[in-house]
């Protein structure tokens, strides 16, 4: 029953999107989907249980990104149950895509992910973004209910390039939160974002640094 209706609001949601997936990259959004439905029972990995809702909520959302993302190394922080990181890598399978989270239990999740769906361009971090010291930077760094923008740009500062921009989703404009934000950091860009099932506001938050240093670690 599900099968059928995921089916159906995938390629839907798709079309209207102007998303051109091939037959075995929906596929795999299905399996990802069914991946996660079977796991949140055992793990609590995301509160969307509700099937009608998930396509939209997990998928479509978390889709909404790819026309913004032209990094080849995107670092997902906070991605719990892999969003929007499992989607995008499946979408955009010439980038790489590094997923942290600080929860080993959905590590261990998204790294089942990794091998079930055969994801290459997936690598799986368990760590606290505060705390993380990787040999290279990135360029893009997306989050999807993660926490404040006052937090995500003091903890994830280290983790992003001199030039590169934080790709925060958010429900309401949190007005307070860009108001917050540290010296030195400004919004750059605001989206809109929408897809058919998308039952609320959604927005994209774009934040860079005011003046961009040289980064000689930039890997892209
Ligand atoms: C509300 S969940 C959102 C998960 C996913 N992005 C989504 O939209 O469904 C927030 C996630 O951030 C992780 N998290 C919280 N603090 C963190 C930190 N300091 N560093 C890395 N991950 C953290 C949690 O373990 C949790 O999986």
């Amino acid at each position: 029953m599900s099968e059928a209706l995921w089916q159906w609001q995938l390629s839907d949601g798709l079309a209207a999107m102007e998303l051109d997936l091939s037959t075995g990259q929906q596929q795999q959004l299905l399996a990802f989907l069914a991946l996660l439905n079977k796991w949140n029972r055992a793990y609590n990995l995301t509160a969307v249980r509700e099937p009608r809702q998930m396509v939209p909520r997990q998928l479509l959302d978390s889709l909404t990104l790819v026309p913004f993302l032209s990094a080849d190394r995107v670092l997902d922080v906070g991605a719990g149950g892999g969003l929007p990181g499992i989607p995008l890598a499946i979408a955009c399978p010439g980038r790489q895509f590094t997923l942290l989270d600080s929860n080993s239990k959905k590590t261990r999740f998204l790294t089942q992910c990794k091998l079930e769906l055969r994801l290459d361009n997936v690598e799986v971090i368990h760590g606290r973004a505060e705390d993380c010291e990787l040999s290279q930077r990135f360029r893009q760094i997306t989050s999807r209910a993660f926490t404040a923008l006052p937090n995500l740009v003091t903890w994830c500062a280290d983790l992003l390039a001199g030039d590169g921009q934080f790709l925060a989703m958010k429900g309401q404009f949190p007005d307070d939160e860009v108001s917050s934000l540290p010296a030195g950091w400004q919004l750059a860009e605001h989206h809109r974002l929408d897809y058919p099932g998308c039952d609320g506001e959604r927005h994209l938050l774009v934040i860079s640094r005011i003046s961009a240093p040289q980064d000689s670690t930039t890997g892209g």
